[in-house]
């Protein structure tokens, strides 16, 4: 009886995640996995004006273009020479100010482009050589430029640049691999809402050479086709479906309280009361814990002051595991071929990763299915994510293990990266600050957020949305062509990696007025409508994007509310960040934020 319980939620939840992948157009496709190279982006001063080159499309006016480019049918993706303003008409559709706050482009069922009227020269299809890019060195492409130490963490910088240079897209002989950057909504729209069953997103490269080593599976982050879907439909529901991850709101307060104590003691620690040393890595250790806990329903323990040797242990693979990652970020294979240093302390890290992670969810999974064999039902009682996972049974216990671990290394940084911009941006801008104090001292004075309360905080979801529009913590989303593909009138090879640059795009000063600015409030005026919803897309499009994003919406607002409950934040004037990509968009190692007491 429990277990027809439990097998109707999994069935339900089931359900529901196949019905939001049949929104999306599948087109033939075959997993192939793809060695990854994923550059990423930090601030920049300037603001791009892509300048490609014509290329009009006539062949059609629906929101089928993304298509296989058989001789017999080949039809451009969409045009990347549309100005901006006829690029922002054609999504007039846009968003709408009522509900951008709540949904964004996941949730948008239809696309309405438009046409635009070409010469017969601009709908030529043409070879992938003709389009532009840079042309770097033989084997290893333009790689030189991003290690050139000036650039160091500074790939943003270069990509902007060259998209000034060459357009809204162009390719980049990237090492041995030639990617295709762009920098367009419209195009990128076209290729996330056209993608197959099986999106191919290049994994890091060394986290599946690791992953071979050990004869692990893997799980959603690495893994490609039949067994990534499988996965995919086994998180979704308690993670995607928002009456779920409202659930996990309340351990999200009372881990931002322990957060908050910590930050007391530290700064008490310091001469001025106010700063905290190596604040991004306690902002870390606060999502580890919160990440933890909706993942592992288990404390973890980061945020304790007398913290186990094997937690600091786990701490520090992580930081480990990312560095060497990025180092192996080309040519991992060599690393692994001559076994280098890097290659070594990667390995060395994801084992201590890994058997910490053995240890805290082997129990659970075991616990988990022996609960599902011997109690009796309640259908009233809420289940945890390790729960839902075993009950589904479509995943072994290493399979659960290597999914809830490869979440986990998704979610901890991400998330701890956007709160630690968001923070440094409310204390930029005490006006923002200020109001958004006002609205929570409205809603909920010194007390503790629930969900419903969130449905009347629009403020505190501007200031995330606009956190993440500045600050992406993913600045470069990416896809592999699946198969030969027409691309705004550019005929790309299967096997291709595209460079989705969502840093670029948000802040595009023909899309965003004042892009640089940190305006929470454009959230929340009508100026929304004119935008192209695919022009700030943090958490990526459609069946493979962030399977996180609710958590860590709810865990944002979580931070900002008890924030401004609590401190007055304020910047501090000797230092400033410096945003830098390592894997991903991070402030650096320390943050200028200093905690008054309300
Ligand atoms: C502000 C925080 C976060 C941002 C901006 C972010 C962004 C992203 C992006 C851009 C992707 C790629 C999506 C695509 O390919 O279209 C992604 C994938 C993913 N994220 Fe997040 N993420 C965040 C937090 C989290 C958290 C907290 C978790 C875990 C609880 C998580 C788990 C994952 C996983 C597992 C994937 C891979 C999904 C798949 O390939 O099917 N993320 N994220």
């Amino acid at each position: 009886m429990r277990e027809q319980v439990l097998r109707k939620a999994v069935d339900k939840g089931l359900k529901m995640a196949v019905s939001t992948r049949t929104r999306t157009r599948l087109a033939p496709a075959a997993a192939t996995s793809s060695p990854s190279s994923t550059p990423h982006a930090s601030p920049a001063r300037g603001v791009a004006t892509p300048d490609g080159p014509s290329a009009g499309c006539p062949h059609h006016t629906n929101k089928s273009q993304l298509t296989s480019a058989t001789p017999s049918n080949s039809r451009c993706v969409f045009t990347q020479t549309r100005s901006a303003s006829d690029s922002i008409a054609s999504s007039a559709r846009g968003l709408n100010p009522q509900t951008a706050l709540d949904s964004d482009v996941n949730d948008a069922t239809t696309s309405t482009m438009t046409a635009t009227a070409a010469t017969t020269e601009e709908s030529r299809v043409r070879s992938f050589d003709e389009m532009p890019g840079p042309k770097g060195y033989p084997v290893v492409g333009t790689l030189l430029e991003y290690f050139r130490k000036e650039n160091h963490g500074r790939m943003h910088e270069i990509q902007r640049r060259n998209h000034r240079q060459y357009g809204t897209i162009f390719k980049e002989p990237f090492g041995p691999a030639k990617n295709v950057c762009v920098a367009d909504p419209s195009i990128v729209e076209e290729i996330l809402r056209s993608e197959g069953p099986y999106p191919n997103r290049p994994p890091y490269e060394s986290w599946v050479l690791y992953n071979n080593l050990r004869k692990r599976r893997g799980g959603v982050m690495t893994s490609q086709g039949e067994y990534w879907k499988t996965s995919r439909r086994t998180l979704n529901p308690k993670l995607m479906k928002p009456q779920f991850a409202g659930e996990y709101i309340e351990g999200m307060n009372s881990t931002t309280e322990e957060f908050i104590t910590r930050l007391r003691e530290l700064k008490a620690a310091q001469a001025d009361g106010q700063s905290v040393r190596q604040l991004p890595l306690e902002i870390n250790k606060y999502t580890m814990e919160a990440v933890g806990k909706v993942l592992l329903n288990v404390r973890i323990g980061t945020l304790d002051p007398d913290m186990s040797p094997k937690i600091r242990e786990f701490i520090e693979a992580i930081g480990v595991m990312f560095l060497t990652g990025h180092q192996l970020m080309a040519f991992a294979k060599v690393h692994q071929i001559f076994r280098t240093k890097a290659w070594k302390q990667h390995v060395q890290a994801w084992d201590t990763i890994y058997s910490l992670s053995n240890e805290l969810m082997a129990q659970r999974v075991d616990e988990a299915r022996q609960r599902l064999e011997e109690m009796t039902p309640d259908p009233g009682e809420k289940m945890d994510l390790i729960s839902y996972m075993v009950a589904a049974g479509t995943l072994t216990r290493e399979e659960i293990i290597d999914n809830l671990t490869e979440t986990f290394m998704g979610g901890v940084d991400t998330v701890a990266n956007g709160v630690a911009f968001m923070l440094y941006l409310l204390a930029t801008n005490q006006s923002a600050q200020n109001k958004l104090r006002e609205e929570v001292d409205t809603v909920l004075g010194q007390r503790s957020c629930t969900a419903a309360d969130l449905q009347a905080m629009p403020y505190v979801k501007a200031v995330v949305k606009e956190t993440l529009r500045l600050f992406p913590p993913i600045p470069l989303n990416a896809r592999v062509t699946q198969e030969e593909l027409v691309i705004s009138n550019y005929r790309i090879p299967k096997g291709t990696i595209i460079m989705l640059n969502n840093y670029t795009m948000s802040r595009d000063e023909r899309i965003f007025s004042d892009p640089e600015m940190f305006t929470p409030d454009r959230w929340l005026r009508a100026e929304v409508a004119s935008w192209h919803p695919f022009s700030a897309i943090p958490f990526g499009y459609g069946v493979r994007s962030c399977v996180g994003r609710r958590v860590s919406e709810n865990m944002m607002y979580v931070a900002a509310i008890q924030m401004v409950q609590k401190f007055i934040m304020k910047k501090d004037p000797t230092f400033d960040i410096t945003p830098t990509v390592r894997t991903q968009f991070t402030p650096g190692p320390e943050l200028p934020v200093l905690f008054e007491e309300r």
